[in-house]
């Protein structure tokens, strides 16, 4: 079988290091050579030899990680052992992926092409991502919001082969150990929620594991991070949604929600763990915590551990990246604006908050840039003289204006020039809100930034249709087209997914141990200038979502710059060339040679472990 390298050492990839040892002793007694049958046994054949750690036979089509479905060689698959166990036809992987694109268009409703995706992530890692990472437009939708927030709904139906750690309150005292249980040892990222807040959806509790998941996905499918790289976990401290307490599919704890000192001794200690398994530069990600937590957590670890807080922070970033582009379009700086945010929770007082740090750049005081930004909340206008006061959360953006409860009324008193939403109210900005709006600028700014959907604040054509076609419109989930006065528009889509997947790869690839605030602000000006002049020809301020990947690279340049410049990474020496040490350490997810490496080795030479892996010509 292996005939022509018979003066060869073979040695099958991945992982050759903890079998040097074992190549070493074969490589002084050459006759010696050794062929694994299965996954860990050995045994002889005369001539070549061949790394013990590989994963023959059917686990490696078992192994999503490795498998190549009917892409491998006649080669692969008799050095591999899985000659036979595949249908004789081989494919590239381009044909794999029509039958992929053939195969999910055949579904009509999105949740059964969300499940087709979470298999084929299962069965054929690097198909996967290819198919999401070149049809990003197609396909974030469904892996991402909106339909990963029906997948959320329905996870105790659809949960099938698990994907990430769950981790409960029950393992309080445990954590480390349980992160011992999962079976990657350099992991780099780690995505968790609580489920408390999933998207606009309210407390799902561990149905929430469909998020951290798909914000993973979108780390290696936008971003290039490595997927062995990624964790994402639930932390399930029970939920508060009665409707899941008494659902029979629930596969979370059954139990109202643990809160106070318990709740956080145990996020303190899974920040604890997390760091001593995989060091401290691990970056961690929150995700969809709820107001009561996702500002405080924040403020608690920001100093102390590699994370951030998407909801408040990358949200705040795009957001700003909007609002940068706009000026484009309306001519007027972001420190000439009136801010309105219906809503007063993290997002908007992330969004607020950076955009006052953005106008403070172009020479406001701080106190100044706030005066601009007005929020409305379940009880009206945030004034401090209403009845119980601004919420301690909020209280940097309180006026000492009259109390104000109608909202339609506060668009025409305060006139904004900027409508930001982040309330969850799906409709909340009414035709008449919409109408005030386009009477108060040449070129209002309406961003209907909940999500999913449904829970948007107003529609992209209902935004147009109700400001002459003159407002300048984003939305957190998509929209379709818009029509207008004979004319197509595509508004954009202002969701995190533009920011934090680039300061993701920034971040991992210097090892920056914190995540300053100016990073976010760095990435929404990046985001900003990537924005084409074809872009807003056709109403968009965010770059088409098929340019994420060079925007996520862009971003992590940025980010990594910015790193060394505040002496916060911690790879040294700093990379002469940043941007190629960035794009050295991205994924590929074409398919490689699954051949065992060769080594030109002959008995007399020093040994020396150096693969000489064949190129493949797809890359
Ligand atoms: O997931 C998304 O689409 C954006 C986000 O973080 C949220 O809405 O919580
Ligand atoms: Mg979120």
């Amino acid at each position: 079988m292996f005939t022509t390298a018979s003066k060869s050492l073979l040695c099958c990839s991945p992982a050759i290091g903890p079998h040097r040892a074992l190549a070493a002793i074969l490589a002084r007694s050459p006759s010696l050579v050794t062929v694994p049958t299965q996954s860990r046994d050995y045994h002889e054949v005369t001539g070549n030899i061949i790394c013990p750690n590989v994963v023959r036979g059917i686990d490696h089509l078992r192994d999503p990680r490795l498998n190549k479905g009917l892409a491998f060689t006649l080669q692969e698959r008799q050095a591999l052992g899985i000659h036979g166990l595949l249908a004789a036809k081989f494919k590239s992987q381009e044909e794999q992926l029509e039958i992929c694109t053939i195969s999910i268009d055949r579904y009509e409703d999105n949740l059964n092409k969300y499940l087709y995706l979470v298999e084929l992530q299962d069965r054929n890692e690097k198909l996967f991502f290819r198919l999401l990472a070149e049809n990003i437009e197609k396909y974030l939708p469904i892996v991402y919001t909106p339909t990963v927030g029906l997948a959320c709904q329905k996870f105790g139906l659809i949960y099938r082969r698990p994907r990430g750690l769950f981790i409960t309150i029950n393992d309080k005292g445990h954590i480390f150990n349980i992160l011992k249980n999962w079976p990657e040892p350099d992991v780099r990222a780690v995505v968790f929620t609580d489920g408390e807040r999933i998207l606009g959806l309210g407390d799902l509790g561990a149905y929430g594991m469909g998020i951290p998941v798909g914000k993973l996905s979108l780390y290696t499918a936008l971003a290039g991070i490595k997927p062995h790289q990624c964790l994402p976990i639930t932390l399930d401290v029970g939920t508060d949604n009665e409707d899941l307490l008494t659902d029979p599919l629930y596969i979370g704890l059954r139990q109202k929600r643990v809160r106070g000192k318990e709740y956080d001794e145990f996020i303190d200690e899974f920040m604890e763990a997390v760091v001593l398994r995989y060091g401290q530069n691990t970056l961690l990600q929150f995700e969809d915590f709820a107001l009561a937590n996702a500002g405080r957590l924040l403020k608690k670890y920001r100093n102390k551990y590699c994370t951030f807080n998407d909801d408040i922070q990358g949200t705040a970033s795009v957001a700003v990246a909007g609002l940068m582009a706009a000026t484009r379009f309306t001519k007027r700086k972001l420190s000439e604006n009136i801010y309105l945010f219906l809503g007063a929770g993290s997002a908007s007082n992330g969004i607020a908050s950076l955009t006052v740090a953005a106008m403070v750049t172009e020479g406001l005081t701080e106190k100044q840039a706030r005066d601009r930004v007005f929020m409305f909340d379940i009880d009206g206008l945030l004034s401090t003289r209403r009845e119980g006061g601004v919420p301690e959360h909020a209280k940097a953006f309180g006026k000492d204006v009259e109390p104000e409860k109608d909202f339609e009324a506060c668009v025409a008193k305060i006139k904004p020039s900027c409508l930001i939403g982040c309330s969850t109210v799906g409709g909340a900005f009414t035709p008449k809100v919409l109408q005030q709006m386009a009477k108060n600028t040449e070129r209002p700014v309406i961003f209907a930034l909940s999500n999913p959907t449904s829970k948007a604040e107003c529609t992209a054509q209902a935004a147009y249709d109700n400001t002459e076609g003159r407002c300048i419109f984003a939305s957190g989930s998509p929209f379709p087209p818009v029509k207008y006065n004979g004319k197509e528009y595509h508004t954009g889509q202002g969701n995190n997914s533009y920011i934090f997947p680039g300061v993701a790869l920034g971040v991992i690839a210097t090892a920056t141990h914190h995540i300053p605030e100016g990073m976010f602000l760095t990435a929404a000006r990046t985001l900003a200038e990537n924005v084409s002049e074809k872009d807003f020809e056709i109403g968009r301020i965010y770059p088409s979502l098929s340019a994420i990947r060079d925007i996520s690279v862009n971003i992590a340049f940025e980010v990594a710059k910015m790193a060394y410049d505040e002496g916060l990474a911690s790879v040294y020496p700093q990379p002469q060339d940043l941007m190629s040490h960035i794009l050295n350490q991205m994924y590929r997810y074409h398919y490689e040679c699954s051949m065992p490496i060769v080594w030109d080795w002959k008995p007399e030479e020093k040994f020396d472990v150096r693969p000489i892996q064949p190129v493949p010509k797809n890359i």
